[in-house]
């Protein structure tokens, strides 16, 4: 009788399809560990498949790793060079090749042909040196694999839902081989980074995304999902390219948009009930429409909106430790917002509800009060101030803002003036910490941000938009303007500055340091649903994790490279509020530390000692 309780209830199927996830090699751990009862020490993998089909399955392959042993028995003697070489031997190699490469763009390329042929060794190679490589696989240069996707596309890789499978979707969902799939980040190319619509383009995003999943948070290569809903393309550029692979006409809007969307969701979720779904790069306000109709009902959230928001307060409340401030004074900052769209009003609303949860507000309206937020036309602010009737109280015509939605109104500023500049708002408050999240390059200009630094000692300066060549402005900038005294971070990765013979420490603020802990503790508590109070947490364990020292040199919190750490510690928090909640659905063993489970959980790129048709002894 199966007494695993996260197998029970999560996969009402049959005895079969149990079995063989216990006998997945890489669920060992979370079976062992929380479950004993399911102890299985079996270091064997089956597969059905025989000769080139094994060697051409990157799930499988362990190209000239194989033993002798089992060459013969996989039908593969011949096929590869006689030599046996272990992956320490293979790593050489790969990273040899690898240096070889002469721009990001091959490199990138070079990565994308290792992970189709060998998906162990590319996550081995990812995770040992993840701070080099996420910046080809992920931001930077994954926004130039997108806007070059249909040049060098070679070989399918996710699933795409197109305007052509309207009422196919809940059978096309079967075409996905993999039974259980644990996340699944979609996108419908609408803002891909600050590079706009970049239509079925944007797959390698959701790519990118969940090789970060696997790499940094231990979610397994055969439980993601990457996901395009190619709703068409407004991108004249991508419409008017015979190369393009998406479809050739403009973007569905309304109804018709909202039931696409729907229907996908509807599919998704009778196939794999349980999966958590990140909702990426989508256009607002779709963005926060879908994350409105959606998170009360299934197990998702939208990235851009609350995973950034997760880690930019982290990134705030961090700071203020730096200045020597306890992170609950978070009220007594005055913050500019240079952006509000998906991204920005995602963290300013981390960062209101932030205030609240403090408790040194008296109101929301308050907290909203510390915040000032510009859009491309300047200042959210009003716009009777300057016309002849200045006074005419709001919100009697909101003239031309009137386009703004009630999530932005909540930023205006009744007492200044509509559409003010970032250098004129800059000497007007004198503000404390600068967010960009405008996807426009340069936006933090020498004027705002040296008026800035004229009022106070260690001004925080976040340019938070990707990839590099969109950021406000540069680590570089922002030192030199500041006379070296910012706190630096920008959402793609800088080197660290050199200034007046000091080494300046340039921090990375990115999404990427919260999804993957956040998909490990949903995935191992089987959470239900996402909160709004996991990402708060998430935010204030990110910020607790630099030492005095990190903080006091200008460091943050660990960087890319600790991902893995990093994720751990997201994830123990997140499953810690899922069972708080009441949302967990597997039940852990009373005395079981969660920590425990979570580690081992966590996937790691090993090869399998024994690879054995099915059924063959
Ligand atoms: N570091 C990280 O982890 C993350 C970074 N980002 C980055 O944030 C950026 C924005 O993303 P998102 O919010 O989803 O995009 P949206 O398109 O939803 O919003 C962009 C916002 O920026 C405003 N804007 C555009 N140009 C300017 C300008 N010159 N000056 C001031 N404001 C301007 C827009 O104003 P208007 O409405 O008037 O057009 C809009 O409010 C992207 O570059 C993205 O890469 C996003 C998520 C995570
Ligand atoms: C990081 C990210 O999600 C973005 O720039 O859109
Ligand atoms: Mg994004």
């Amino acid at each position: 009788m199966l007494r695993n309780p996260v197998l029970k209830t999560v996969h009402t199927t049959t005895q079969r399809y149990v079995t063989r996830q216990v006998r997945d090699y890489s669920r060992r751990a979370l079976t062992t560990l929380a479950f004993p009862d399911l102890r299985m020490e079996t270091m064997v993998q089956t597969t059905t498949k025989h000769g080139m089909d094994v060697i051409h399955d990157p799930l499988l392959s362990k190209g000239t790793a194989f033993s002798l042993s089992e060459r013969e028995r996989l039908g593969i003697r011949g096929l590869v060079p006689p030599r046996t070489q272990e992956m320490d031997k293979q790593l050489q190699r790969i990273i040899r090749n690898l240096r070889e490469c002469r721009t990001p763009l091959e490199k990138f390329i070079f990565m994308t042909a290792l992970q189709d042929r060998n998906e162990t060794l590319y996550y081995r190679l990812l995770i040992d040196n993840l701070e080099e490589l996420s910046q080809v696989i992920y931001t930077p240069t994954v926004g130039e694999a997108c806007q070059r996707f249909h040049s060098i596309y070679r070989r399918a890789r996710g699933m795409y839902f197109s305007t052509l499978d309207r009422g196919q979707m809940a059978a096309m969902v079967h075409n996905w081989p993999h039974d259980q799939v644990d996340v699944i980040v979609v996108t419908d190319g609408s803002r891909v980074l600050g590079l706009g619509d970049l239509g079925a383009n944007g797959m390698q995003i959701p790519i990118g995304k969940l090789s970060l999943y696997v790499a940094g948070g231990g979610i397994r290569p055969t439980s993601i999902l990457p996901v395009v809903l190619d709703v068409g393309t407004n991108n004249e550029e991508l419409l008017n390219d015979p190369l393009y692979l998406g479809m050739g006409h403009r973007r569905l809007e309304g109804e018709e948009y909202y039931s696409f969307v729907d229907e996908w969701v509807h599919a998704i979720q009778n196939r794999y009930p349980n999966a958590l779904i990140q909702f990426e790069d989508f256009k607002y306000p779709h963005a926060y429409n879908l994350l409105h109709k959606y998170q009360n009902h299934i197990c998702c959230f939208n990235d851009d909106i609350q995973s950034t928001s997760a880690v930019a307060l982290a990134g705030v409340l961090a700071a203020l430790k730096a200045r020597g401030k306890p992170i609950n004074a978070l009220n007594e900052e005055r913050i500019i917002c240079v952006g509000a769209g998906s991204a920005g009003v995602g963290v300013c609303e981390g960062i209101i509800d932030c205030m609240v949860e403090q408790g040194k507000v008296k109101s929301r309206e308050e907290a909203y009060s510390r915040i000032w937020m510009l859009d491309q036309h300047g200042l959210l602010g009003n716009p009777h101030i300057g016309s002849t009737d200045g006074t005419t109280p709001l919100p009697f015509g909101l003239g031309d803002r009137a386009n703004l939605d009630e999530r932005q109104l909540c930023y205006l500023k009744r007492d200044m003036k509509d559409r003010m500049g970032l250098e004129d708002v800059v000497k007007a408050i004198k503000p404390t910490v600068i967010l960009g999240l405008s996807g426009a390059r340069g936006v933090f200009t020498e004027g705002a941000i040296r008026a800035m630094a004229e009022g106070v000692e260690k001004p925080v300066v976040f340019p938070l938009s990707n990839p590099t060549h969109q950021s406000e402005c540069s680590a570089e900038e922002a030192f030199k303007w500041t006379d070296g005294r910012a706190i630096f971070a920008s959402g793609s990765p800088f080197k660290d500055v050199e200034y007046k013979g000091k080494i300046r420490k340039v921090n990375q603020i990115n999404n990427a340091m919260s999804f993957p802990g956040l998909g490990l503790g949903i995935t191992v508590s089987r959470a239900s649903r996402v909160t709004s109070k996991m990402f708060l947490e998430t935010a204030i364990t990110i910020a607790n994790m630099a030492s005095e020292d990190q903080l006091k040199s200008g460091v943050l919190f660990p960087g890319v490279g600790a991902l893995r750490e990093v994720s751990k510690e997201v994830a123990a928090k997140v499953c810690e509020v899922a069972y708080e909640q009441g949302l967990a659905r597997a039940h852990l063993r009373q005395g079981v530390s969660l920590k425990g489970v979570i580690e081992e959980s966590m996937w790691s790129p090993e090869y399998v000692p024994t690879i054995r048709i099915d059924g063959h002894i």
